[in-house]
Formats: structure tokens, C-alpha cells, sequence
């Protein structure tokens, strides 16, 4: 089987190494990356073990066809991966592994093969040919965009578990997808804005507004037709605190990080998708809004 991963960093350098030993891989990756990964082999610390893989990688990709092409950027980048690699698309499996609303709708504009796919494993930069995976809240999920049972998403999740990546196939990948964006649109901004671990935000003063940041996005959830296991917000929060947060507690989100390093955080595709979404839709999503200013206010500031 051959697999590119386009726009590969932390998540799409661990996802290449370990499907390296069981597929042809080539990851794409900016050139401090792939210089050091050609030195001295790319380093995975955590909980899927201490290991040093080398696989193919670079800034160029080699000639197709591809089986599977997985789009790892983040959101922001998306349009930009599919329109300089959408030559390369043909009849390829376009997987967006990615966080936020919107990315399989940029990719079904440049290919009908589209597989959306909900990660929820976190992973650190340690250098640029290494990564910490520090949480695991649950396995994979593949499913074929827009929806229905599907073989290819199923293949790559045999794919995945069989390089020890716990994973499964889904025929309602969109439910899925909302339902990481809920747990995102509540903890990953308030912890960047509050420089805090996940668990705290179990708080009173947070949960609070955690209580209608999940309020908001579910009744735009709902609005757009959106099948999610939890039928109402009130049992989507319940899950969210004795299911969700518990096994990554100790985690600080991917925008504290993003803000830490100097980089724009993906809050437009996360809590902005449901104000984009409810403005349409004519649903007030007032502190979703508020979070989303305040993310980009702590952004300006440091
Ligand atoms: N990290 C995590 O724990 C998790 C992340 N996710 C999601 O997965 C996605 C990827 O996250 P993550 O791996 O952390 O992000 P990273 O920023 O680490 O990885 C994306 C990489 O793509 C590079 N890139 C962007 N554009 C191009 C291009 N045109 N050509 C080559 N390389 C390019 C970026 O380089 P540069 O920075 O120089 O632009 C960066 O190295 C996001 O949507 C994220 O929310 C989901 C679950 C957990
Ligand atoms: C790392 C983790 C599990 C927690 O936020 C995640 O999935 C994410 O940042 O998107």
C-alpha cells in the first residue's frame, strides 16, 4: 500500500513512522524536518514507546499513484495543501487528519474521494525530528465523508491498528467529527487563555462557560443535522466531564501550545465554525464569539 502524508508535523511525522513499517510511506514536511529525520532518524517518546524510525521524507513528493493521501496540517493550511497537490489526488483516499469543522468540504472541492477521520491522541514537538505522544482519549476514527459504511476507511484502520495505533471505522464520520469539535470548542481556548491543564477546567467559574459554549454549538449541531450520540447538550457535557476530560486531565491544549510557540491557533475552524454556522443558521452564539476574540486577543499579545 502507498501512503503520502502531506503536510506532516507532529501528528503526521508519528502517524508515518509507524505505518513505515507496515506501508510505503512518504512524508511531506518542511525541509528543517526532513534534514534532521535524514541525519539522524525521527525520535517517538511516550506512551506508544521510545523508538527512532527512519522513513522516507522530504519537500517534494515522489510521482504517484497513492492509495491513501492524509492530509495532516492544520486547518488554516488545508486549501493550501489541496491546491498544490490535488495533481497528485487522482484516485487516491483523501484523508483529512485533522481538528475542526470544514476541512472535508475544502478537500471534496478538489476530489470525490474524501475519508474524514477524529484524532484524539496528543502530541509535542520535542525538537524537529521529535515527538512526545503524551494522551490517548480513544481510538481513531475513520468513515467515508459524507457518510455511510465504507471499506477504504475500514482498510486504514486495519492499517492503523495493525502499527499499534488503536483505530476503528465509523459510517457517521461527521457525528464524529462534531463531537471532537465539542470537546475542543470547550477545553482547547479556555485552557490556552487560562494557561491551564485540561482537568482544571472542571472548575466552577470555567465549567460555567463551558456549560454554554456546549449549549451554543449544540443547538447549531442540531441545525445542521448533525447525528451525535448525545442527544441533548446537558448529556453531552456529562459525557464530556466523566469520559472526556478524565483521561487527558493532565493536557494543555494544542492552542496553549500553538500561542506558547508564537503560532495562530486553529480557534476559526473550532469555536469560530459554530458562530460561521449559527450566524446562518440564526442562532446567537455569543460566547463561542467571546472566545473566539479572546483566543485571538491572547494570540496579538504574545
Ligand atoms: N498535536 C496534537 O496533539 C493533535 C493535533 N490534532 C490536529 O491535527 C492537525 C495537525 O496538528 P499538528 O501535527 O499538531 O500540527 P503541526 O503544526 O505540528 O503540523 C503541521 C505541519 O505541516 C507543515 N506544513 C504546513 N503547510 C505545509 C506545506 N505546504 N508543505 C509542507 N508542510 C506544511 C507545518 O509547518 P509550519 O509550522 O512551518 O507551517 C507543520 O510542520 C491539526 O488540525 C491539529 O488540531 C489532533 C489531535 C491531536
Ligand atoms: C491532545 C488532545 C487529546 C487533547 O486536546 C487532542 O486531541 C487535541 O489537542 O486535539
Amino acid at each position: 500500500m502507498r501512503i503520502l502524508i502531506l503536510g506532516a508535523g507532529a501528528v503526521g511525522l508519528s502517524v508515518a513512522a509507524k505505518l513505515s513499517k507496515y506501508a510505503e510511506v512518504f512524508a511531506v514536511c518542511r525541509e528543517r524536518c526532513s534534514t534532521s529525520i535524514e541525519k539522524d532518524g525521527f525520535f517517538l517518546t511516550g506512551i506508544w514507546g521510545t523508538e527512532t524510525f527512519r522513513f522516507p521524507c522530504g519537500v517534494t513528493p515522489p510521482e504517484g499513484p497513492w492509495d491513501y493521501i492524509i492530509i495532516s496540517t492544520k486547518a488554516a493550511a488545508t486549501r493550501e495543501i489541496c491546491e498544490k497537490y490535488n495533481h497528485l489526488f487522482g484516485e487516491a483516499e483523501v484523508v483529512s487528519l485533522q481538528n475542526g469543522i470544514g476541512n472535508e468540504e475544502v478537500i471534496a472541492e478538489y476530489t470525490d474521494h474524501v475519508i474524514g477521520a477524529m484524532i484524539i491522541t496528543g502530541f509535542e514537538w520535542k525538537a524537529d525530528n521529535a515527538v512526545f505522544v503524551s494522551v490517548d482519549g480513544g481510538a481513531t476514527v475513520f468513515g467515508r465523508y459524507t457518510g455511510g459504511a465504507d471499506r477504504k476507511a475500514e482498510l486504514l484502520s486495519d492499517l492503523f491498528n495493525k502499527a499499534g495505533m488503536r483505530a476503528s471505522a465509523t459510517d457517521n464520520i461527521k457525528g464524529t467529527i462534531w463531537s471532537k469539535a465539542l470537546y475542543s470548542c470547550s477545553l482547547n481556548p479556555l485552557g490556552a487563555v487560562m494557561e491551564c491543564p485540561y482537568g482544571d477546567l472542571l472548575r466552577e467559574p470555567a465549567w460555567n462557560i463551558i456549560i454554554n459554549i456546549v449549549h451554543e454549538a449544540f443547538e447549531v449541531a442540531r441545525a445542521e443535522n448533525i447525528s451525535l450520540v448525545q442527544k441533548t447538550a446537558n448529556e453531552y457535557l456529562e459525557f464530556l466531564k466523566t469520559a472526556k476530560i478524565p483521561p487527558t486531565a493532565a493536557h494543555f491544549s494544542s492552542m496553549y501550545q500553538d500561542i506558547a510557540a508564537g503560532r495562530k491557533t486553529e480557534v476559526d475552524f473550532i469555536n469560530g465554525a459554530i458562530v460561521s454556522l449559527g450566524r446562518r443558521h440564526g442562532i446567537p452564539t455569543p460566547v463561542n464569539e467571546t472566545i473566539v476574540n479572546l483566543t485571538h486577543f491572547k494570540e496579538e499579545l504574545s
